[in-house]
């Protein structure tokens, strides 16, 4: 198969382990700067152009579109659906996974666990919007937040208050949750291809951290899920529209529950952590599902 990798930078860990997972496999693949293409809406036949030439015979692409780059990059996704070419995840699925507030009404709609969550932007009723979520302590949460920065443990009342009160003076989007204190600082990643969990790794915060991210200097290892995580994992990255996705659920005493789905899991931690070749596993997803006319009953757009 001709395959295409939507990434910015073809020295990404990420990006490298695919084009080298697909050429292993007998494909050609091709790393494609989504920002560097332009399109062609006008015409009969809808194209995507790179480099001065269009991108023509592709079989599917697979998006690795940066958090920075959503509208352009699902743009030139939505363009590939419209010419019929396979993608590993559908445009619509990525801005749905990009938008933390859309991921968790939908998630909510199909009676998935969450933690109990308020949303709020300028409320001048920071009571009300503390009670919805049962008081202190509780997490505040900066909506742009990514790795772990803008994410705040208010331990007492007072001090959800303040932040909250901070927050608002800067003019965000914020979320309120329930507090899980019981996953004690760690988290879990569900690798989901095609709904099944491929891989699964426990991250786990330094001492005195309650933020696992890596990048927060937290840990990760292998972890065995209970069927309830899997079912969980697996109909999130569904309810999302996600063939490929990075499920995080937090172990909470009213089961598990989801923190958020995301739709270019990276594959450094999830591949050290486990030894599964995560890369083979999405072109092997591809080989199955590329084939033509497997587009039809696809939500294009
Ligand atoms: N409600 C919560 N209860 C307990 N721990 C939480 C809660 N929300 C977040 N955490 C911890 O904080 C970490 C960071 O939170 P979250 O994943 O929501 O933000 P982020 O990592 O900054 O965002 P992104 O993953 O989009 O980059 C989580 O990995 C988890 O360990
Ligand atoms: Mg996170
Ligand atoms: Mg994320």
């Amino acid at each position: 198969m001709k395959i295409a990798i939507l990434s910015q930078d073809s020295n990404l860990y990420s990006t490298k382990r695919l084009k080298e997972a697909g050429e292993q496999r007998g494909h050609e693949m091709y790393v494609i700067d989504y920002l560097r293409c332009y399109m062609n809406i006008t015409s009969h036949k809808p194209m995507v152009i790179y480099g001065g030439k269009p991108l023509e015979g592709f079989d599917a692409v697979i998006p690795r579109i940066g958090a920075s780059q959503t509208f352009y990059g699902t743009a030139v996704v939505r363009q590939f659906e419209m010419m019929d070419v396979f993608t590993a995840n559908e445009s619509q699925g990525i801005s749905r996974a990009r938008d933390k507030l859309r991921c968790l009404q939908l998630l909510a709609r199909e009676g998935i666990g969450l933690p109990v969550s308020g949303f709020a932007h300028s409320t001048k009723d920071i009571d009300g919007l503390i009670n919805t979520v049962g008081g202190a302590p509780l997490v505040v949460k900066l909506l742009e937040g990514t790795q772990g920065i803008g994410v705040v443990l208010a331990e007492t009342y007072q001090a959800a208050k303040s932040v909250i009160e901070a927050f608002r003076g800067l003019n965000a989007n914020i979320l309120v949750q329930e507090f899980i204190e019981e996953a004690k600082g760690s988290d879990l990643r569900c690798f989901v291809i095609n709904e099944r969990v491929v891989a699964s790794m426990k991250r786990q915060a330094v001492e005195g951290e309650f933020r696992s991210n890596l990048h927060r200097g937290g840990t990760a290892e292998k972890v065995k899920l209970t069927p309830e995580e899997r079912s969980t994992a697996v109909r999130a990255a569904k309810a999302m529209g996600l063939k490929v996705a990075g499920v995080d659920l937090l172990r909470s005493n009213h089961g598990p529950v989801v923190m958020e789905v995301n739709s270019s899991p990276g594959l450094e931690g999830i591949e050290k952590a486990t030894g599964i070749d995560v890369p083979a596993k999405i072109i092997e997803f591809l080989e199955k599902n590329a084939a033509k006319g497997n587009s039809r009953d696809r939500i294009q757009g």
